[in-house]
């Protein structure tokens, strides 16, 4: 099931949350509407379900419009950073309560909705959960059970906001590899709100960069990272240097897009070494660059011959090297 997103603006009071918001989004694929705080992301999820009306433009899946149509009858599952799980129900119970809330002509067995929980549970790799409580599960198994729950009435779009956003670095990268190879087994049309590029970078098939209300790509992880289509973007998806070059030109580069020396080279530039981080098979130096306030961070193999004794207050030689 595709989606598609025509001229969608959206305002509260006079703020200006949405302004003429334009995407289609491919069946099977998996999205990221990645950008900083307030920049509209979630309000753009809930307009996609139907929890939301836009002022302007209209919302259709697969070419039909489904403005009209409430969040229910849109058909589409969710699974949000604060949506808990019902507390007094097991995760079986939990799991099956949209199949149990369907209108009773539409409603499976208790026989068939004990299959669908447990086929939704071994495909989340929970079954051996089914009889305990929210409580008596770690944040990560919580989310798990809450997308199983989302996926029993077989939604025809999956949306998905900081699904992991709650949980600990280590979880969450898990988690959203986990994501990633769920999402190819089932190929669902998803899409999934998140602040965090790497996030995006590493689980999306295409990846919306919003700021303040409007997009400002949209490409594949890849393709935004390597031609970013403006300076925020490029700032947005890593790390990044600028470096003033006089006037009011400046270059913009990635702290291992530099050539570092111990002696003068040519086009070099002199920095001073504000600091030394060995970060495993890299190692970062942050430079001070005369004439600019904004420091500098270089990343080059801990092996590199300009670090040999290196140290703080020296000076080093530095070019971009885009
Ligand atoms: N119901 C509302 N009433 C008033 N303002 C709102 C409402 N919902 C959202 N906003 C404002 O609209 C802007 C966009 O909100 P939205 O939640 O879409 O941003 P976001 O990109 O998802 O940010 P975050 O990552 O912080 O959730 C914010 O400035 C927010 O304060």
């Amino acid at each position: 099931m595709s989606i598609e997103v025509r001229h969608v603006s959206k305002q509260f009071g006079a703020f200006k949350a949405l302004d003429d918001i334009n995407l289609d989004i491919h069946s099977g694929e998996l999205v990221a509407l990645l950008g900083p705080s307030g920049c509209g992301k979630t309000t753009l999820l809930r307009i996609i379900a139907g929890l939301e009306t836009p002022d302007r433009g209209n919302i259709a899946f697969h070419g039909e419009d489904v403005s009209g149509r409430d969040v229910r009858e849109r058909n589409v599952g969710f699974v949000f950073q604060h949506y808990a799980l019902f507390r007094h129900m097991t995760v079986f119970d939990n799991v099956a309560f949209g199949l149990r809330m369907k209108p009773k002509r539409e409603r499976p067995g208790e026989a068939k909705i004990a299959e669908k929980v447990h086929e939704l549970l071994n495909l989340v790799q929970l079954d051996w959960l089914a009889d305990r409580y929210p409580d008596q599960l770690s944040g990560g198994q919580r989310q798990r059970i809450a997308l199983a729950r989302a996926l029993a009435v077989e939604p025809k779009i999956l949306l998905l906001d900081e699904p992991f956003g709650a949980l600990d670095a280590k979880v969450r990268k898990e988690l959203r590899r986990w994501l990633a190879r769920l999402h190819e087994e089932i190929n669902l049309t998803s899409v999934f709100v998140t602040h965090d590029q790497e996030e995006a970078m590493e689980v999306a098939d295409r990846i919306v960069v919003m700021n303040k209300g409007v997009v400002e790509q949209i490409g594949a992880p890849g393709e935004v990272y390597e031609h970013p289509a403006s300076d925020f973007v490029y700032h947005f998806l890593g790390d990044s240097n600028r470096l003033e070059l006089g006037g009011d030109r400046h270059i913009l580069f990635r702290p291992h897009e530099v050539s570092l020396s111990r002696q003068a080279a040519a086009d070099h530039r002199p920095a001073q070494v504000r600091d030394i981080r060995p970060l495993g098979a890299i190692t970062r130096v942050t430079l001070q660059v005369q004439g600019q306030d904004e420091l500098i961070e270089a990343e080059v193999s801990k092996q590199h011959p300009g670090l040999v004794a290196l140290a703080r207050g020296e000076t080093l030689y530095f070019k971009p090297a885009v």
